[in-house]
C-alpha cells in the first residue's frame, strides 16, 4: 500500500529526510516514531503528494507521487498535525463544506458526514461551533474529515499531540477501531509507548535517517532475544530452583528480588525458545504447587531506549 524507495528531501544542505526506504502493507499499522524535527511530516507530506522530494521514489497504492498524485488524493486521507477550523461553522457544516470538496452529493453528503461523526463519538457536538470543541474534540472532527472519501490509507501526524490521556485513550480507541476496519495506518508520534499497542510495524526516524523499522515483535526480541519468565511455587523454593535449573530450556534462574511486583522466581529461557508450555507440567509433575506462571512484559520505553541506544540525542 506504501512503498519508498530512497526517499530523500533536501532543503539547502539540511537533509529533512534521507534514503527513507519503507514498505506498509494493507492492513499494516506502521508508528513512525522520531523526536520534533526528525522528519516525520516530510515523509508524510510527500506521501501526500503536498510535497515533492528531491529524489527517491514513492508509490502509494501502487500510484506513483509523480504520475499519478490524483489517484494518491483519492486514496489517502492525511490528517495534518495542525489544522484550522473556520469560524462561525458548526461540526456539521465544516464536515459538509468538505464532502462538497470531494464532490460527494445530495443526501449522500449528510448522511455520510452523520456516519464520520458517529464513528469519531461526536455526534453529540453536531450543531456545536467547531471553535467551540476541546483539543481532543478537535483532533477527533479533523480525523472525521480525512475519513469521508473512505480512504484505503490513512497518513495521521501526531494525532494524539496535546491532548489530556483521557483524550488520548479516547484517541487510541478510535485507531483501533479504523485499524480493525482493515485502513492502512501511518502514524506519527514521538513517544513509542503510545502507539505500541496498536501498531504492528514500527520505524524510528532520527534527523531525518530511519534508523530502525521492523515489526514490533522483531523491535522486541532484537531488545531481549530470551524469553523471561515468572514463576512461583508454594513450598521449597530451593528445590524448585534445583529442579528448573536442570530443564534443558532453562538457561537461568534468579529471584525475582524485593522490588519485584510479583516476586517469584525469574526463569530465562535458552535463546529461540518460544515454546514453553511443558514447562509448567514438568514442575507439577515433580511435586511442586505452581502459585504463578508468566511471561515477564517488556517495557516498551525500555525497547526505544534500547533500540536508538548512541543514536538519539
Ligand atoms: N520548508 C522548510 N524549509 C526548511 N527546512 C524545513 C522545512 N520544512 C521542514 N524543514 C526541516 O526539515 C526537518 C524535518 O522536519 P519535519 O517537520 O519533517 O520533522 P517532524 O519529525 O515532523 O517534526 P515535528 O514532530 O516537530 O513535526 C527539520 O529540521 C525542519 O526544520
Amino acid at each position: 500500500m506504501i512503498e519508498t524507495r530512497g526517499l530523500t528531501k533536501k532543503y539547502g544542505e539540511l537533509f529533512a529526510i534521507r534514503d527513507i526506504d519503507l514498505a506498509l502493507d494493507a492492513g499494516d499499522v506502521f508508528g513512525f516514531i522520531g523526536p520534533n524535527g526528525a522528519g516525520k511530516t516530510t515523509t508524510m507530506r510527500i506521501l501526500a503528494t503536498l510535497l515533492n522530494p528531491t529524489w527517491g521514489e514513492a508509490y502509494v497504492c501502487g500510484a506513483s507521487i509523480y504520475t499519478k498524485p490524483k489517484e494518491i488524493r483519492k486514496a489517502v486521507g492525511y490528517m495534518p498535525d495542525f489544522f484550522g477550523v473556520y469560524e462561525d461553522m458548526k461540526v456539521i457544516e465544516y464536515l459538509e463544506f468538505f464532502a462538497a470538496a470531494y464532490r460527494i452529493r445530495g443526501p449522500q453528503r449528510r448522511k455520510v458526514c452523520d456516519e464520520v461523526l458517529e464513528l469519531v463519538d461526536l455526534s453529540y457536538k453536531r450543531e456545536a461551533l467547531a471553535t467551540s470543541l476541546s483539543r481532543g474534540m478537535t483532533q477527533r472532527l479533523g480525523l472525521a474529515r480525512v475519513l469521508l472519501h473512505e480512504p484505503r490509507v490513512l497518513l495521521l501526524d501526531e494525532p494524539a499531540s496535546g491532548l489530556d490521556p483521557r483524550a488520548r485513550i479516547a484517541m487510541r480507541e478510535l485507531l483501533k477501531r479504523l485499524r480493525d476496519t482493515g485502513k492502512t495506518i501511518m502514524v506519527s508520534s514521538h513517544i513509542l509507548p503510545e502507539l505500541a499497542d496498536i501498531c504492528n510495524k514500527i520505524g524510528i526516524i532520527e534527523k531525518g535517517e530511519l534508523i530502525f523499522n521492523a515489526d514490533v515483535e522483531t523491535a522486541i526480541r532484537q531488545v531481549r532475544p530470551n524469553t523471561i519468565l515468572r514463576i512461583g511455587v508454594a513450598g521449597d523454593q530451593a528445590a524448585a530452583i534445583t529442579l528448573l535449573e536442570g530443564l534443558p530450556l532453562v538457561e537461568r534462574v534468579e529471584p525475582a528480588g524485593e522490588g519485584a511486583s510479583d516476586k517469584g522466581l525469574r526463569v530465562t529461557l535458552t535463546q529461540h525458545t518460544r515454546d514453553y508450555a511443558d514447562l509448567a507440567a514438568a514442575i507439577v509433575t515433580a511435586g511442586q504447587k505452581l502459585t504463578l506462571f508468566k511471561e515477564e512484559e517488556i517495557n516498551l520505553e525500555t525497547v526505544f531506549m534500547a533500540l536508538t541506544k548512541g543514536i538519539t540525542a
